[in-house]
């Protein structure tokens, strides 16, 4: 089975890309080395992949529909996995239209190249920030919840992707899984997120300044996001629309108190909250269990314990 996978040298696509190569896929990965984050890291990403296995790789730039219509013809892959975007919450309130570039324009492109060339399945990677501010409700955030009412362009931009990639499969007819990820992390997580960022400082004996006391996030560990995404690739089905997180939020003070025990010296203070952040996510994973067999294996501290062992080597 030929599968291409786009923003495959990100954090999550590299993961994907090691995990499907060792499952004896035929893979091709795309990435244009957005600055949003290190070209560097994405290398390291890249080649901490190949140690799992051969892919090919390529660096395409989405926008240039041009350039990804020939480059995709007669490559005869059945699935896309479409991982490519910009990501994070404040950058897109200081450069928005970024985001309508390439998180929207960029999937309309693939959307529209993958149903000339015949593509069976697309896989999308959306994002928890559908839901907006799942705060106020106390109770998870079921797939059918999401409205439109959202708290940053980003989340805008997530929402309309996801609304483009239901109109090209009632286009071109292709199987279509939108998977919403909560907040990934593990070894090579994405140097804006929180996480690496209190890593980072914990390794240079630095003071945190946490954003926001109330905040309740879904963490989701990467080895349980790859295994949902492997899930939906083996069970194409129509139209179908994912939350896979860990069912189980974590408010800032949990997390600093699991991460004090890899760094005892741990001091913080809260910062006021961001503008465009969201108080709270919470996952309803009901769906991707019973209908996927997706079940998270990562508690926040075994995940945290691997995360670390990472960051003391890669991040020092
Ligand atoms: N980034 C960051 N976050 C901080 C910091 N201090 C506290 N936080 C808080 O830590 C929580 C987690 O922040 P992030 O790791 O940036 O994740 P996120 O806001 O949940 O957004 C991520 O997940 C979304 C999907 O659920 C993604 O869509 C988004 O791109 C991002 O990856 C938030 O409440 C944020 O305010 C800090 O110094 N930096």
């Amino acid at each position: 089975m030929r599968i291409l996978i786009t923003g495959g040298a990100g954090f999550i696509g590299s993961h994907l890309a090691k995990r499907l190569v060792k499952e004896g896929y035929d893979l091709t990965l795309i990435d244009s080395f957005h600055s949003y984050y290190s070209k560097q890291q994405k290398l390291d990403q890249l080649a901490e992949a190949k140690k799992a296995g051969e892919f090919e790789f390529y660096e395409i730039d989405l926008l240039d529909e041009i350039q990804l219509k020939e480059w995709l013809t007669g490559r005869s892959f059945q699935k896309v996995i479409h991982l490519a975007a910009i990501p994070g919450v404040p950058a897109s309130i200081a450069d928005p239209l970024q985001y309508i570039d390439y998180d929207i324009k960029a999937t309309v492109n693939l959307l529209r190249a993958s149903g000339e060339a015949g593509i069976s399945h697309v896989v999308f990677a959306s994002s928890s920030s559908v839901y907006g501010d799942s705060g106020g409700k106390r109770r998870a955030s079921k797939e059918g919840d999401a409205d439109g009412n959202v708290a940053s362009p980003y989340a805008a931009a997530k929402f309309g992707a996801e609304s483009f990639c239901r109109a090209y499969r009632n286009l071109y007819g292709f199987d279509l899984t939108i998977l919403r990820f909560f907040t990934v992390y593990g070894p090579w997580a994405r140097p804006d997120m929180a996480i690496p960022i209190f890593m980072n400082k914990l390794l240079r004996k630095e003071k945190l300044h946490l954003y926001n006391q109330n905040s309740a996030r879904d963490y989701t560990y990467i080895d349980d996001i790859i295994e949902g995404i492997y899930l939906s690739l083996k069970n194409p089905a129509g139209e179908k629309t994912y939350n896979l997180g860990s069912g189980n939020p974590v408010t800032l003070e949990t997390l600093t108190t699991v991460l004090r025990k890899h760094f005892p010296q741990l001091e913080k203070e809260y910062a006021p909250k961001r503008m465009g952040d969201v108080d709270a996510t919470w996952a309803d994973i009901e769906k991707a269990t019973s209908e996927l067999g997706y079940q998270p294996r990562f508690s926040l501290e075994e995940g945290l314990e691997r995360t670390v062992h990472w960051g003391r080597t890669y991040l020092r």
